[in-house]
């Protein structure tokens, strides 16, 4: 089964707490999650793999360590997930980006895909996929789907905000996804949102409501 992971870091939690504040407005909002997904990012990247190269000093050669493996790419689930992109790359300003369209039925809760534009070589990049929300987990699981389709085999799941059935539903139908959270709120509303949650994440990051 896939590891699900609470970054508990004081300024993450700060922070969410200031964006789950009703009365936090859409500019704050926006840069606020921005600022919990670089510190996210930062949390996550702890393990990524590194490599011994040679280099020159102004002093003389020396051995040391850069990145190894695999680049990265940053997989927005559209609208809500375009709050985090900046944040991730001030850590990684060479990432791709790819976008993941995904629009939840107000009544039915289903997942509709509608935009998929990914960097060509999604096979051989590790693939950090965000959006603020895993409420049912419908939108994720169908973009993990729409990137396995296209050949990923290297994803990660970071959320600002999950729910147990969420991220349940998400080591079921892809037990090798890691995900992160700022959270694990305790429930689900009849109508599919997360409490206490965040409220619409996308209408709170562009003002639509
Ligand atoms: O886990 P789920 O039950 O699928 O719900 C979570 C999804 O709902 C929200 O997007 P929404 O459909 O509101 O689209 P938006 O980002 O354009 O606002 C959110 O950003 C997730 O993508
Ligand atoms: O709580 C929720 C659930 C889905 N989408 C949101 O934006 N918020
Ligand atoms: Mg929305």
């Amino acid at each position: 089964m896939s590891k699900f992971t609470v970054l508990d870091h004081p300024l993450i939690q700060h922070k969410l707490t200031m964006i789950r504040d009703k009365n936090t407005g859409t500019k704050d909002f926006r840069s606020i999650a921005n600022e919990i997904a670089e510190l996210m990012v930062y949390e996550i990247t702890r393990d990524l793999p590194m490599e011994s190269v040679e280099i020159e000093t102004p002093m003389g050669k020396s051995m040391q360590k850069v990145l190894a493996g695999k680049k990265l790419a940053v997989i927005p689930i559209l609208r809500a997930g375009l709050g985090m992109v900046d944040g991730v790359l001030e850590l990684i300003p060479a990432a791709k980006i790819g976008h993941i369209g995904m629009y939840r039925d107000e009544k039915t809760l289903q997942p509709h895909e509608y935009f998929v534009k990914l960097p060509a070589d999604i096979d051989k990049r590790e693939l950090f996929v965000v959006d603020p929300m895993l409420a049912t987990g419908g939108s994720a699981n169908m973009a993990i789907d729409a990137l396995k389709k296209r050949g990923a085999n290297n994803i990660r799941l970071v959320v600002l905000v999950a729910s147990p059935q969420g991220v349940e539903a998400i080591q079921e139908e892809h037990p090798d996804v890691d995900i992160y959270a700022a959270s694990l709120d305790t429930e689900l509303t009849d109508n599919g949102y997360i409490f206490p949650g965040l409220g619409d994440a996308g209408d709170r990051l562009f003002g639509t409501k």
